[in-house]
């Protein structure tokens, strides 16, 4: 992951932001920021339903330095208040670069119009980018995540989507069993709906060739996990953070009527795994 750059570049060097939630960095929001120039930044504005790219994780996605204001702190203040507050934080802003959408101050009463009056630089009004004729909004992707699509997020992501998570212990019954697996915690990405996938695991920054299993356990001890066998290679240590990308839904969580039916039906999951990576 590439490190926040925000700590890097001082504030009274930038002249132009893009403001939003940005959760996701997904197309529209990259529309924005071919706004920015070259000492351009992004203000972030973070609210607790941030589940795409949660807190500091958008970093990655541009190379733009990011600065983060926590909504619940702002929200209260009137659009000049907020308008003020930018001009201090920013001495050298000469643009502002927002959506067709963007409403600010309390009670989101301020819009587009009146940070154009407030605002005595200029201001760049994108309007809304769409993909085969449906816009692209970050509730969107949420949605299709939720229903598997994920062939559909990624292409309203402009990229594969991730998540990252923490290394568990498992049931310690894959490897006799089935296969090994790296089973994993995830907190605050939002996972996409139960199912096997077609992925990409990121350890160590090194990335390998996976398939990724969510949702209950309903044949073993029905409870919800995540695991991710890595494809061709054996991994044996224990990790603190590893990244799964997710490319393709295969098919639906099942239960099985036996530890051997579902062990047939994983080794069929990973061949086809095999037969798309080698495509
Ligand atoms: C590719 C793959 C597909 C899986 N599909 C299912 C499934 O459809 N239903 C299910 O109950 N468990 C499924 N599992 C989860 C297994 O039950 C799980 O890997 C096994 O219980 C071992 O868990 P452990 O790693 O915690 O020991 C799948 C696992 C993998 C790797
Ligand atoms: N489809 C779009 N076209 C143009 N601008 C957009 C679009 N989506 C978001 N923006 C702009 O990007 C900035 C960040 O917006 P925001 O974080 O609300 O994204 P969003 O994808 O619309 O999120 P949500 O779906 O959660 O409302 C805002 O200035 C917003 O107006």
């Amino acid at each position: 992951m590439k490190k926040s750059s925000s700590i890097l570049i001082n504030k009274s060097s930038i002249s132009a932001i893009a403001i939003g939630g940005f959760d996701g960095m997904h197309l529209a929001h990259q529309e924005l920021f071919k706004h920015l120039g070259d000492n351009g930044g992004i203000v972030s504005i973070e609210s607790d339903y941030a589940n795409l790219t949660p807190k500091t994780f958008r970093q990655e996605y541009s190379s733009y330095p990011i600065y983060y204001y926590v909504l619940e702190n702002i929200k209260h203040l009137s659009g000049e208040d907020f308008i003020r507050l930018i001009k201090e934080e920013f001495p050298k802003l000469e643009k502002i670069v927002v959506g067709f959408d963007f409403c600010f101050g309390k009670n989101r009463k301020n819009c587009t119009e009146e940070l154009k009056k407030l605002f005595n630089g200029e201001v760049v009004v994108v309007q809304e980018f769409t993909l085969d004729g449906t816009p692209v909004h970050s509730r969107f992707i949420r949605e299709f995540l939720n229903d598997g699509l994920i062939k559909k997020a990624n292409m309203f992501l402009g990229k594969e989507y991730k998540v990252f998570g923490k290394q568990i212990k498992g049931q310690g019954l894959g490897s006799k069993k089935f296969v090994p697996t790296i089973n994993l915690k995830v907190d605050e990405f939002l996972l996409p709906k139960e199912g096997v996938y077609i992925t990409k695991t990121i350890i160590n920054e090194e990335e390998y060739n996976s398939i990724t299993f969510l949702g209950h356990r309903q044949t073993t001890d029905g409870s919800y996990a995540v695991e991710t066998h890595i494809l061709d290679k054996d991994i044996k240590n224990r990790f603190s953070m590893v990244q799964i990308k997710f490319i393709e839904r295969i098919r639906d969580n099942k239960k099985f009527d036996s530890f051997e039916d579902l062990k047939n039906q994983i080794i069929t999951d990973i061949s086809s795994a095999k037969s798309f990576f080698d495509k």
